[in-house]
């Protein structure tokens, strides 16, 4: 990996680095001679809901799996709360406040919904092996904190009756609930949607969007989404970046975006049409 140049110092400019809770600089990655993502900085704000959108290709996912730290970048680097974590694994991203949920749900279908954010909760729980296995009398309470923490969570995103319940028998929107409280298990600073509302009829997704300023407000955390409901995006984000074949075309408000000539020819097409945009 190589480093990207040092930012240029612009006096009384306040560094993105120190700034946000999540900063991403000059990302490059690429997959032999194919560039997915093209220099490409980014910005999360502190509590703020922020989305990435694109076309099909336009590198949405080569970005978020830099993020979470499934891809190391080409060149750039990644900055959680000031923190270089460019090489940090995944899990510890996890554990350090980088909380997501996933694309395709990915729960322990076998364990009930309170198993399964208990067992989120394992990097914060201090018993070590030795305790676990003598279930020893600090290590019970630990326990019974965990699973009083759980349960309120799981109040917390609507599931409160289902904590008994398999996660495979759960409807697929109380999965998805699941996961973001599995995700708030590892009490983040940042939680990273990927695809929320796939899957989701039009209520639901409305209903979503209450959701996700409700996570933000009680839980005091930033929430990037990655997301192909257009409707969705636009009622939901307070800021949209969008990249198209790895570059980084737009960044604004949702109004900005909308009307934005190189967003809608991305989508559509010179013509104005998806036709022009197969084309293209
Ligand atoms: N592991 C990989 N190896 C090689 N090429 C890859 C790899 N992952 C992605 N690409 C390529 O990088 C480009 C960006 O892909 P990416 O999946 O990030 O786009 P996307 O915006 O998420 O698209 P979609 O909305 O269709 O999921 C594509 O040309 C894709 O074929």
């Amino acid at each position: 990996m190589t480093q990207a140049p040092p930012r240029p110092e612009t006096a009384g400019t306040p560094d993105p680095v120190d700034v946000n809770a999540l900063y991403a600089d000059h990302i490059t990655i690429r997959f032999g001679g194919l560039v997915a993502v093209n220099d490409v900085s980014f910005a999360i704000p502190p509590r703020s809901v922020v989305s990435l959108i694109g076309p099909n290709g336009a590198g949405k996912t080569t970005f978020f799996n830099v993020l979470t730290g499934l891809y190391e970048p080409t060149e750039g680097a990644v900055f959680l709360e000031g923190r270089d974590i460019t090489v940090v694994p995944p899990h510890r991203r996890a554990a350090m406040g980088l909380a997501r949920t996933f694309q395709n749900i990915r729960l322990f279908n076998l364990m009930t919904a309170e198993e399964n954010v208990m067992v989120a909760m394992h990097s914060h729980l201090r018993s070590g092996i030795m305790s676990t296995v003598l279930r020893l009398p600090g290590q019970r309470r630990e326990e019974r904190e965990a699973r009083d923490a759980a349960r309120e969570l799981l109040e917390f995103v609507g599931i409160g009756k289902a904590e008994g319940e398999l996660a495979r028998n759960l409807s697929y929107g109380d999965q998805r609930r699941l996961e973001v409280a599995r995700a708030l298990a590892l009490r983040p600073k940042i939680l990273l949607l990927d695809e929320p509302t796939a899957g989701m009829n039009p209520q639901e997704s409305e209903l979503f969007n209450q959701f996700v300023y409700r996570v933000r407000d009680e839980k005091d955390l930033s929430v990037l989404l990655i997301e192909h409901d257009m409707s969705v995006i636009m009622k939901v984000s307070e800021r949209i970046t969008v990249l198209d074949r790895g570059n980084l075309i737009a960044e604004g408000t949702p109004d900005d975006i909308r009307n934005n000539q190189q967003v809608i020819e991305a989508y559509l097409g010179k013509t104005g049409t998806r036709e022009g945009r197969r084309r293209a």
